[in-house]
C-alpha cells in the first residue's frame, strides 16, 4: 500500500499539477480565439480603408480607372486572406499568408502610387500589432525589419517609383513621411508588444479568477463543470472509456471551526486541497465544490480503480496532520462511474452524493460506491 503511495507521489511531482495544466489549456484556447478575433477587426479595418482608398478615391478625383481595377483585385486578395483567417483553415500558415497578401496587395500599389508618398503606406504600421496577434512578438520583429526596410529603399529610391496620382514630386517631402512612416512603425512595433503583453496577462488573470477557487487555487465549481463535461463527452464517444468521479465531505468540520476558529479552518481547507492535489495522477480533475467538499474527475478510471484511489485518498488524509494545531481529519468519500451510454455530469454528480450521504450515515470515514 505505501510503495503505490510513494510511487504515485514520485509521478506527481515529475508531473506538472493537474488541474493547472487543465486551466493553462483553456486559458490557451481563448487566448487564441481572443487574438484571431482581433486579428479579423483589423484585417476588416484595412478592407474598409482599401474600399476607400483604392475604389471610392478614383470615382471622385482623376485617379487613372486601372487604380480601381488594382484595387478591385486587391480586394478580392485580401477578402481571400480574410476568409481563410475567419474560418481557421490554416492557423499555423497564417502569419506566412499574411505576409504573402500583403506583398500581393501592397506593393504594386506603392509602386504605382509614389512608394511612401502613396497615401495607403499609412495602413502598415498597423502590421506589426497585426503579426503580434497572429504570430507572436518574434514575428512582429520580422514584420517591423521588413517594413521598416522597404520604407528606407522607398525613401532614398523614391524619384524612381512611379506615381500615377499625378502629384508633384517632392524630395523634401518624401523625406519626411519616410521618417514618419518609419516612426510610426516602431511606435506600432512597441505598442503591438506592450498591448499583447497586458491583455495576455488580464485575459489570463480574469480567466483564473473565473474558474480558481480563491481559498484553495483548485478550480471552483464553475471550471469545474466546464473540464468535467469535457472529459464524461469525450468518455462517452469511446465506448471503451470509463471515467469516475469521487466526492469528498471533511467529517465533522464544523467542530474545527467552532473550536479553533474559521481561519484555522481556512488553513486545514488549503491543506487538504494539496494533500488530495498530490495524490492524483495528471490527467486527473480536482475542484472545490462546496465549504468543506472536493469533488475530482478520473478520466479513464473504472469505477475498482475509483475506489482504490478513493481509498488512497483516505489513507492520506488519515495520516496528516492538519494546521499549527497538527489536527487530525478523516473524510468521506462516495465513488460513482459513468454509465455506459447517456450519462450527464449532474446525474453523476447526484449518484455520488448519494453515496457520500450513505457513508456520513455510516459513521463516516469510509469510502461508499454508488450503485
Ligand atoms: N473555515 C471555513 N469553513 C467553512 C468554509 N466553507 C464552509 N465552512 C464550514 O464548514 C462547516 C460545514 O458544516 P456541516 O455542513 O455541518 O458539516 P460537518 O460539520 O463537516 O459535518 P459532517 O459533514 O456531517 O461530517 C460549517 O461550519 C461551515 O461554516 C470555508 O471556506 N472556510
Amino acid at each position: 500500500m505505501i510503495g503505490v503511495l510513494n510511487n504515485r507521489k514520485q509521478e506527481q511531482q515529475s508531473l506538472l499539477t493537474d488541474a493547472r495544466t487543465l486551466r493553462n489549456i483553456m486559458f490557451n484556447d481563448s487566448q487564441t480565439t481572443l487574438n484571431h478575433k482581433l486579428t479579423l477587426r483589423i484585417i476588416e479595418l484595412s478592407i474598409v480603408t482599401m474600399l476607400l482608398a483604392l475604389i471610392i478615391r478614383p470615382l471622385l478625383t482623376e485617379l487613372p480607372v486601372s487604380f480601381m481595377w488594382v484595387g478591385i483585385a486587391d480586394l478580392l486578395t485580401i477578402s481571400i486572406f480574410y476568409f481563410t483567417v475567419r474560418s481557421n483553415l490554416f492557423p499555423k500558415w497564417e502569419i506566412a499568408l499574411s505576409l504573402l497578401t500583403v506583398i500581393i496587395v501592397i506593393t504594386p500599389i506603392l509602386v504605382l502610387s509614389g512608394g511612401v508618398n502613396s497615401q495607403l503606406a499609412f495602413f502598415l504600421p498597423l502590421y506589426p500589432i497585426m503579426a503580434a496577434l497572429i504570430g507572436g512578438h518574434k514575428e512582429s520583429v520580422i514584420v517591423t525589419l521588413v517594413i521598416i526596410s522597404g520604407t528606407i529603399l522607398g525613401t532614398v529610391f523614391s524619384e524612381h517609383i512611379t506615381d500615377l496620382t499625378n502629384e508633384i514630386y517632392s524630395e523634401e517631402k518624401t523625406i519626411a513621411r519616410g521618417f514618419w512612416l518609419t516612426i510610426s512603425t516602431i511606435f506600432s512595433a512597441f505598442f503591438g508588444r506592450f498591448f499583447l503583453q497586458k491583455y495576455t496577462q488580464l485575459t489570463k488573470q480574469l480567466k483564473e479568477e473565473n474558474i480558481q477557487d480563491p481559498l484553495t487555487g483548485l478550480l471552483n465549481r464553475r471550471g469545474l463543470n466546464l473540464q468535467f463535461k469535457r472529459e464524461l463527452e469525450k468518455a462517452m464517444t469511446s465506448s471503451s472509456s470509463s471515467l469516475s468521479l469521487i466526492l469528498i465531505d471533511i467529517d465533522y468540520f464544523k467542530k474545527i471551526n467552532d473550536k479553533y476558529g474559521h481561519d484555522i479552518g481556512d488553513v486545514c481547507l488549503i491543506e487538504v486541497a494539496k494533500v488530495l492535489s498530490s495524490a492524483l495522477r495528471k490527467h486527473d480533475i480536482i475542484a472545490r465544490f462546496g465549504g468543506e467538499e472536493f469533488i475530482i474527475v478520473l478520466p479513464s478510471t473504472t469505477k475498482k480503480e475509483a475506489q482504490l484511489i478513493a481509498e488512497d485518498l483516505n489513507y492520506l488524509i488519515t495520516q496528516g496532520k492538519f494546521s499549527e494545531f497538527s489536527l487530525p481529519l478523516t473524510i468521506t468519500l462516495g465513488v460513482t462511474s459513468s454509465r455506459e451510454q447517456h450519462d450527464n455530469t449532474l446525474d453523476m454528480i447526484k449518484r455520488a452524493d448519494k453515496a457520500l450521504y450513505r457513508g456520513k450515515d455510516n459513521g463516516r470515514n469510509c469510502i461508499e460506491l454508488s450503485d
